[in-house]
């Protein structure tokens, strides 16, 4: 059978998947990536509920819930809305399941009951209305998953959904801090952002740094010290004044390459989380990586982190026992040759299961 077609059945047999998935096989050996990809092989540990004990806001029977969010409407390019069904498609419910997590998946959010009949621009903001509607459908969802005392990971679509997912979670848990991995800081304010494009503004509404009455529901109750970027090299100067002006801790590409990933992960915690007793949001943008390592992203920037410096991060916050919830954003399959897309779409997955506790001993 060739590659592509092997693929293609895969992708077919896994996108039946629906309904609650449970705990697997201890002894599975799983060859996780794609065709073409370093083959990485995995063995369940027998002490894996020690393991998942380790991550303490999450209840027993230690979940995951899955939020598949197929939403593209932060941003121009389409595409970005098929990145959760390709990273389900990949393998990723079995993948957690694999790691000993009881896995809930009940298909891709469908957004139901959003029916928005008109959604002009409003000055510069593009779709306030959809943005707006799915993010505060998304917040109930991750919001009822954290109360249940699940850890919600959240598969976009754009980085506009970090409004819901954030809300979300600081619904349950109202000190939590949140590790921003990105490229951009997506803290532009209607008065600074050169695109109107919502998904790269979430953090300034969740900061209540700027507002616009469709986004009345968003609670600016994230705190200027409770924010970390990790990651950037493409802010725009806006956003650069917003984040000195409010005392915003970041690390761009230049701590990276000056202190290592380990050093700039230790920091940003101490930053934010100094006595390591505060829940963690992780959110995840791809496009963090670099573009050789994810390319199938809608607004890639050079220079950003290797393979491992991706994974370390989630690796150190897993190690924490602090995450509450994860989002993994801005996977965009329809942008690039397939090679690149099964990459990105793979490396998506990884990173997915080093948060969820993969190489933790
Ligand atoms: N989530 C993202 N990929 N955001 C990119 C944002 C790009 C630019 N700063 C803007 O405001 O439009
Ligand atoms: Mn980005
Ligand atoms: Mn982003």
């Amino acid at each position: 059978m060739s590659t592509s077609s092997t693929t293609r059945s895969l992708i077919a047999a896994s996108s039946r998947i629906s309904g609650s998935v449970g705990i697997q096989g201890r002894s599975a050996r799983i060859l996780h990536n794609a065709p073409g990809f370093t083959s990485r092989f995995y063995a369940t540990f027998p002490e894996e509920s020690r393991l998942l004990s380790q991550y303490k806001f999450i209840k027993d029977p230690k979940t995951v819930a899955i939020i598949g969010c197929p939403f593209s409407g932060g941003q121009p390019r389409a595409g970005v809305d098929q990145g959760p069904i390709h990273l389900v498609e990949a393998g990723i419910i079995d993948q957690v399941s694999t790691l000993g997590w009881k896995t809930h998946f009940e298909g891709h959010h469908q957004f139901e009951n959003i029916h928005v009949e008109h959604d002009p621009p409003q000055g510069i903001l593009k779709r306030p209305k959809l943005v707006s509607a799915v993010c505060k459908s998304l917040s109930e969802v991750v919001g009822k998953h954290v109360h249940n005392g699940a850890l919600p990971v959240t598969l976009g679509g754009d980085h506009s959904l970090a409004m819901g997912t954030i809300s979300g979670t600081l619904s349950k848990h109202p000190d939590a801090v949140v590790i921003w991995v990105d490229a951009h800081a997506d803290i532009n304010t209607i008065e600074t952002t050169p695109t109107g494009n919502i998904h790269g503004m979430p953090a300034a509404f969740l900061l209540g740094l700027t507002s616009a009455p469709e986004f009345a529901w968003v609670k600016p109750i994230l705190k200027t010290n409770s924010l970390v970027y990790i990651g950037l090299r493409d802010i725009d100067p806006g956003e650069k004044k917003i984040l000195k002006q409010n005392g915003i801790t970041a690390f761009s590409m230049h701590e990276v390459d000056k202190y290592g990933i380990g050093e700039v992960v230790n920091r940003a915690l101490d930053a934010v989380n100094p006595y390591r007793d505060r829940p963690i949001h992780l959110t995840f943008d791809v496009d963090a990586l670099d573009p050789d390592v994810a390319p199938s992203t809608g607004t890639p920037v050079r220079g950003g982190l290797s393979f491992r410096e991706g994974h370390y991060i989630c690796e150190a916050i897993a190690e924490t026992g602090l995450l509450a919830a994860l989002d993994l954003m801005e996977v965009n399959p329809s942008l690039m040759a397939e090679f690149d897309v099964q990459k990105t779409v793979s490396v998506g997955c990884s990173l997915v299961r080093s948060a969820l506790g993969e190489t933790l001993l």
